[in-house]
C-alpha cells in the first residue's frame, strides 16, 4: 500500500539527470554487485600465472557486472511491496517511487542484454550462458520462489551469488576447474552467516512482511547455532586454497586469522550476545571476504612482488 502511495509521488519528481543516474545506480544493488564483480575478478587472476587477456578483464568484468546488477534490479522490481515495509530498504528508488516499474524494466532488460552480448561475442560461450544460470538463479528462483518458500532459501539461493569467481575463471580459461569450485564452496558457505547475522537483528521486519527467513521460522537461538557451524564450516575451507596448491603461505595465515577472527564474532553471538552484535557481525562478514578474496590475489601475484 505504501509503495502503491509513494509511486503517485513520482508524478511531482523532476529529477535532474544526476539524480536520475543515482536512482538507477541504486537500483543495482552497487555495493554487492561492487564485491561480487572483485570475486569475479579474482577468479580471472588467479585462473592464470601470468597477466589477464586483457579482453577477458575488461570485457568479462563488464558482461558479469551488467548481469548481476540487472539481477539485482529484478529483485528490486520483484520484492517492491515487502521493500516499502522494512525500514533497510524503505528508500529504494522503486519505493520512493523515483523509478516506475516500466522505467525499471527496461533498464533491466537493457543491461542484462548488453551483458549477455559483450560475454557472447567478446568473451566465450561458456561464461555467458553460466553468468545467465546465475542471473536466473538469483532473480527468478530465489527472488520469485525460494525467499518466500523456505527458510533455507538463502543457502540454495546463495549459489548465484557465489558463482562470480567461476564465472571469471570461465571467462580466462573457457573451463570450470576444481580450483574455481573451492572459490565458489568459499562464497556458498560464506552466505549464510552472512546474511543470517543480519536477519537475527531484522527478524521482527521479516516476520512482519512474512518472509521465512530462518529467526523467523526456527528462533534466534537456532539461527546462533547454524551461524556457528557454517562458520566452522567456513574456516575449514577457507583453507582449501593452500591445501589444493592454489595459494601459499601468505593466503594461509590470512585465512587463519580472518576466518578465525570470523568464529570468534560467530561464538559471541552464541554465547555472549548483545544488542547490535548480529550487525556487526554481518558488518564483519563483508570486510572478510573482501580481505580473504584479496589475500588470494596478493599471495598469487608474490613472487612478481618480491622479484
Ligand atoms: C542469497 C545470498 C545473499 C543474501 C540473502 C544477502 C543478503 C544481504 C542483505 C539483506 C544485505 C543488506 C543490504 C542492506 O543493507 O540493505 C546485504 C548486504 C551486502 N551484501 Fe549480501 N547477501 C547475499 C549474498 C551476497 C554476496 C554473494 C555478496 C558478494 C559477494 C554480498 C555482498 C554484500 C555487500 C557488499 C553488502 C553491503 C551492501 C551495502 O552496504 O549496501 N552478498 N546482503
Ligand atoms: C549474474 C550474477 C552474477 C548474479 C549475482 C546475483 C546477485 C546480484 C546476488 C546478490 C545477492 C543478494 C544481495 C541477495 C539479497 O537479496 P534479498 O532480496 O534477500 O535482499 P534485500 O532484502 O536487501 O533485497
Amino acid at each position: 500500500m505504501r509503495a502503491i502511495m509513494s509511486s503517485s509521488s513520482s508524478a511531482t519528481y523532476q529529477p535532474t539527470l544526476s539524480q536520475r543516474i543515482t536512482d538507477y545506480y541504486e537500483l543495482c544493488k552497487p555495493r554487492v554487485v561492487l564485491l561480487i564483480v572483485f570475486t569475479a575478478m579474482v577468479g580471472m587472476f588467479l585462473a592464470t600465472p601470468g597477466m589477464v587477456p586483457i579482453g577477458a578483464l575488461v570485457f568479462g568484468t563488464l558482461g558479469i557486472g551488467l548481469m548481476a546488477a540487472s539481477a539485482a534490479a529484478v529483485n528490486q522490481m520483484i520484492d517492491v511491496q515487502a521493500d516499502s515495509r522494512m525500514k533497510r530498504t524503505r528508500k529504494r528508488p522503486l519505493v520512493t517511487g523515483h523509478l516506475d516499474t516500466r522505467r525499471s524494466a527496461i533498464f533491466a532488460f537493457a543491461i542484462g542484454v548488453a551483458g549477455m552480448v559483450i560475454l557472447l561475442t567478446l568473451v566465450n560461450a561458456l561464461t555467458a550462458w553460466l553468468t545467465l544460470f546465475a542471473l536466473v538463479g538469483y532473480a527468478g528462483i530465489y527472488t520469485m520462489y525460494l525467499k518466500r518458500a523456505t527458510p533455507q532459501n538463502i543457502v540454495i539461493g546463495g549459489a548465484a551469488g557465489a558463482a562470480p569467481p567461476i564465472l571469471g575463471w570461465a571467462a580466462v580459461t573457457n573451463s570450470v576447474t576444481l580450483n574455481s569450485l573451492i572459490l565458489f564452496l568459499i562464497i556458498f558457505i560464506w552466505t549464510p552467516p552472512h546474511f543470517w547475522a543480519l536477519a537475527i537483528d531484522r527478524a521482527k521486519e521479516y516476520a512482519e512482511v512474512d518472509i521465512p527467513m530462518l529467526p523467523v521460522t526456527h528462533g534466534i537461538e537456532h539461527t546462533r547455532t547454524q551461524i556457528l557451524i557454517y562458520t566452522v564450516i567456513l574456516f575449514a575451507v577457507s583453507l582449501l586454497p593452500f591445501f589444493s596448491g592454489m595459494s601459499g603461505w601468505l593466503y594461509l595465515a590470512s585465512a587463519v586469522v580472518l576466518s578465525g577472527w570470523f568464529l570468534v564474532y560467530a561464538a559471541r553471538l552464541k554465547w555472549r550476545p548483545y544488542p547490535g552484535l548480529g550487525m556487526k557481525t554481518f558488518g564483519y562478514s563483508i570486510v572478510y571476504l573482501m580481505a580473504l578474496f584479496t589475500a588470494l590475489l596478493v599471495d598469487h601475484y608474490m613472487p612478481v612482488i618480491t622479484g
